[in-house]
């Protein structure tokens, strides 16, 4: 049965990167998703622009929608202050089991919980089955038509506290225009949009900030 992309990337990392070396398999994913094959990885110019918002949010609890192969997940977990955490939610089974193994080769494990499944089905279990009380960072990343669904979903849930900062990739390549109509207008958020490249391309692309404000 013949390999898919997503094995590709992954055994390439296996085979290429340094085994605990979060930056190492961040490189070569970048190096075989630019040279070999594309793949949806927010990849290193957007990652940058991911890293500072990270940074900035020094989040105790951050929440990724849309693991695929576990390229953000080890991106933000390389950032994280010791006893922070990240869940990471993969509705594909094929995408988590690849993203599992990729976490776990850069030694990131600990930090992350990968969480498989619908995000509608995962959200609303956040506070009782996983002990979350409110979540300080969220990277949307998944279906893009599900950006405004979850991101209301978040609220009815009190998932979010006066600060709580969310990232959107993808704002304008494949677009999330139904998300910018929401987000911008609803009060209860500060936007700052974060013009970019698509992923390994020299394409327009952008991630939105929104800060929630309570
Ligand atoms: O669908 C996406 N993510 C959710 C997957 O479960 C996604 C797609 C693209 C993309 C695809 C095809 C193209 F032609 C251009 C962009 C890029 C991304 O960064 C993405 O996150
Ligand atoms: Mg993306």
């Amino acid at each position: 049965m013949n390999q898919s992309k997503e094995q590709r990337i992954l055994n390439f990392v296996l085979q290429n990167a340094v085994r605990g070396d979060p930056c190492s398999v961040l490189d070569t994913i970048d190096q075989y998703c630019s040279q070999k094959e594309w793949a949806m990885n927010v990849g290193n110019e957007k990652g940058l622009i991911l890293d500072k918002t990270v940074e900035e949010a020094n989040p105790s609890v951050a929440l990724e929608l849309g693991t695929y192969c576990g390229y953000s997940a080890v991106r933000i977990a390389r950032v994280l202050k010791a006893g922070a955490h990240l869940l990471t939610v993969e509705f594909n089974p094929e995408f988590a089991a690849i993203a599992k193994q990729m976490i776990e080769f850069a030694g990131v494990q600990d930090k992350v919980k990968l969480l498989e499944g619908p995000s509608e089905e995962i959200i609303p279990q956040l506070k009782k089955k996983y002990e979350v009380d409110t979540v300080d960072f969220v990277f949307l990343d998944h279906w893009k038509d599900r950006y405004t669904p979850d991101t209301i979903l978040l609220q009815e849930c009190n998932l979010l506290r006066k600060g709580s900062v969310l990232l959107a990739d993808n704002v304008i390549v494949p677009g999330a225009p139904e998300f910018l109509n929401y987000i911008r207008n609803n009060p209860h958020f500060q936007c700052t949009n974060y013009p970019s490249r698509l992923e390994y391309m020299k394409v327009a692309d952008a991630m939105e900030k929104a800060v929630f404000l309570g």
